[in-house]
C-alpha cells in the first residue's frame, strides 16, 4: 500500500481497480470547516448528535442499555435490532473512542445473535427482539462487513481483551465465514466466490448495490486470514467494477437491490431507489475521504447532487433509477440528506456540494418512530464530514 497520497491527487477508475490495492491519505477531509464552519461548532454539534442519540432523550435516542454491561441499538420503527444496527453502533463508538459502548454492543451482539451452528454457522442472525429472542435465523451480510471493520479498529486502537473482546480475531472469524461458510459441509458464503460480489443474502444470486464496500475491502486485504486476503483485494476491484454498472449514468441513483449484471432487481419490488440504495452516495463520500475519489466517483456523486438540487426533503419519494418518482414518499428523508452530503466528500467543487451540506447542517437528527435508520445515516454523515470517520490501522 502507498501513502500520503491525498483525495485531491484523483486516481484513474483503472488505478483503483488494478487490483494493487489503494491509498492510505492518513489525512482526512474536514468539508464542514472547508464550507466555513468553525471548528468549534462542528465539535458541539458532533457532541450533541451523540448525545442525543446514545443519551436518554427519548425522541431521538437509538440506544438502550441492557443489563450491566450490554445494549442494543433499536430499530424505532421495526421494534427489533438488527445486525445493521448494532454494527453500526459499533463502527460509531469506535470512532469516538467510547469502548464502554462498544464492549456492550458487541456482548449482546455476541450473546443474542452470533450462531454457532445450523447452516448459517459463523453469521449473526440479522434480527432480533430487543430481549434477545431471534426473529430470524438468517443473516444480512452488511451487518457481517461493518461487524469486522469496526472490530480490527478496536483491536488497532484499544488491543486484543479476553473473549468476547478479543476484536481481531473475532473479525478473522467472521471473515473466514463469509468466504468458506459452505466448503465443508451445508451454508453459503456471502460473497460469491466467481465474481466477488457481496450477495444480498449468503443464499442468493443477487446483490444490494449499498452492500459494496470497496473501501473495506481494502483494509480486510491487510487484516484477513493471508490466504484470503488476495481475495478481498479482487473483491474491492470487483465491486468498484460493480457500481458504476448498478448507478444509472444520469441521475446516479442504485436500486436497492441488483442483478450481477447491474441490471435493477424487481423480483421482490425493491428494484427501485429506496431506503437501503441511499447509503450508495454515503460509501462513494468515504472511500473518497479515505483513498481518494476515481473519475467515476466523482461523476456518481456529482450526479446525485445534481439529481436532489432542485427537490424538497418534505417532498422525496420512491424512484426509479431514470428518476421517474413514485406516489410513495421517501421513509427515511433525514438519512437521504446526511447520505447525500456525503456524496460532497468525492466531489467537493461540484456546484451543488455546499449546498447538499448546507441542507445537512440544517437539518436536526430526526424525531419520532422511524428515526433509527435516518439518525444511523446522520451520525455517520456527521463524522465523514468532519474528518473524524478514520481509518484506524495496527500500532506500530
Ligand atoms: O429479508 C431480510 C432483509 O430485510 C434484511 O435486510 C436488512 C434490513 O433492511 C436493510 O436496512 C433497512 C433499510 O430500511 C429501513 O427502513 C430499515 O430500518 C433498515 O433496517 C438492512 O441493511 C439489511 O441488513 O436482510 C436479511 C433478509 O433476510
Amino acid at each position: 500500500m502507498n501513502s500520503k497520497k491525498g483525495p485531491a491527487d484523483a486516481k484513474s477508475d483503472e488505478e483503483m481497480d488494478n487490483g494493487k490495492g489503494a491509498f492510505v491519505t492518513g489525512q482526512y477531509p474536514n468539508l464542514l470547516e472547508r464550507y466555513g464552519h468553525a471548528q468549534e461548532e462542528i465539535e458541539a454539534r458532533l457532541a450533541d448528535a451523540w448525545r442525543r442519540l446514545f443519551g436518554d432523550d427519548e425522541r431521538t435516542r437509538i440506544y438502550y442499555p441492557s443489563g450491566d454491561d450490554m445494549g442494543y441499538m433499536l430499530d424505532t420503527g421495526n421494534l427489533d435490532v438488527r445486525t445493521e444496527g448494532m454494527s453500526y453502533g459499533m463502527m460509531m463508538a469506535v470512532q469516538m473512542d467510547d469502548k464502554a459502548l462498544f464492549d456492550r454492543l458487541w456482548r449482546w451482539t455476541w450473546t443474542y445473535m452470533h450462531m454457532n451452528e445450523g447452516v448459517h454457522a459463523g453469521y449473526f442472525a440479522w434480527s432480533c427482539a430487543p430481549d434477545g429472542t431471534r426473529n430470524s435465523s438468517g443473516p444480512a451480510p452488511d451487518g457481517e462487513e461493518y461487524f469486522a471493520l469496526a472490530l480490527f479498529f478496536a483491536a488497532h486502537r484499544w488491543g486484543e481483551g479476553d473473549p468476547p473482546l478479543d476484536y481481531a480475531a473475532k473479525a478473522r472469524d467472521i471473515l473466514r465465514a463469509c468466504l468458506h461458510n459452505g466448503e465443508q459441509g451445508p451454508g453459503y458464503p456471502m460473497w460469491n466466490r466467481d465474481n466477488r460480489l457481496i450477495k444480498f443474502v449468503p443464499e442468493c444470486a443477487y446483490s444490494d448495490p449499498s452492500y459494496h464496500l470497496p473501501h473495506f475491502y481494502e483494509l480486510f486485504a491487510l487484516w484477513a486470514d493471508e490466504a484470503d486476503r488476495p481475495f478481498w483485494r479482487e473483491a474491492a476491484a470487483a465491486s468498484r467494477a460493480y457500481l458504476p454498472l448498478a448507478c444509472h449514468p444520469e441521475t446516479g441513483l442504485a436500486p436497492e437491490y441488483a442483478y450481477y449484471d447491474g441490471t435493477p432487481n424487481d423480483e421482490r419490488g425493491y428494484g427501485h431507489f429506496y431506503s437501503d440504495a441511499y447509503r450508495v452516495a454515503a460509501n462513494v463520500g468515504l472511500e473518497a475521504a479515505w483513498f481518494g475519489a476515481t473519475p467515476w466517483m466523482a461523476r456518481e456523486a456529482e450526479a446525485i447532487l445534481r439529481f436532489f438540487a432542485d427537490k424538497d426533503p418534505a417532498d422525496y419519494r420512491r424512484y426509479r433509477i431514470d428518476g421517474t418518482p413514485f406516489e410513495e414518499p421517501a421513509l427515511h428523508p433525514v438519512g437521504l440528506v446526511a447520505s447525500n452530503a456525503c456524496a460532497a466528500l468525492a466531489a467537493p467543487d461540484s456546484p451543488h456540494a455546499r449546498e447538499a451540506v448546507a441542507l445537512f447542517w440544517r437539518t436536526p437528527v430526526r424525531e419520532g418512530e422511524r428515526r433509527y435508520y435516518d439518525n444511523c445515516l446522520y451520525m455517520f454523515a456527521l463524522l465523514a464530514l468532519s474528518g473524524r470517520y478514520r481509518i484506524w490501522m495496527p500500532a506500530a
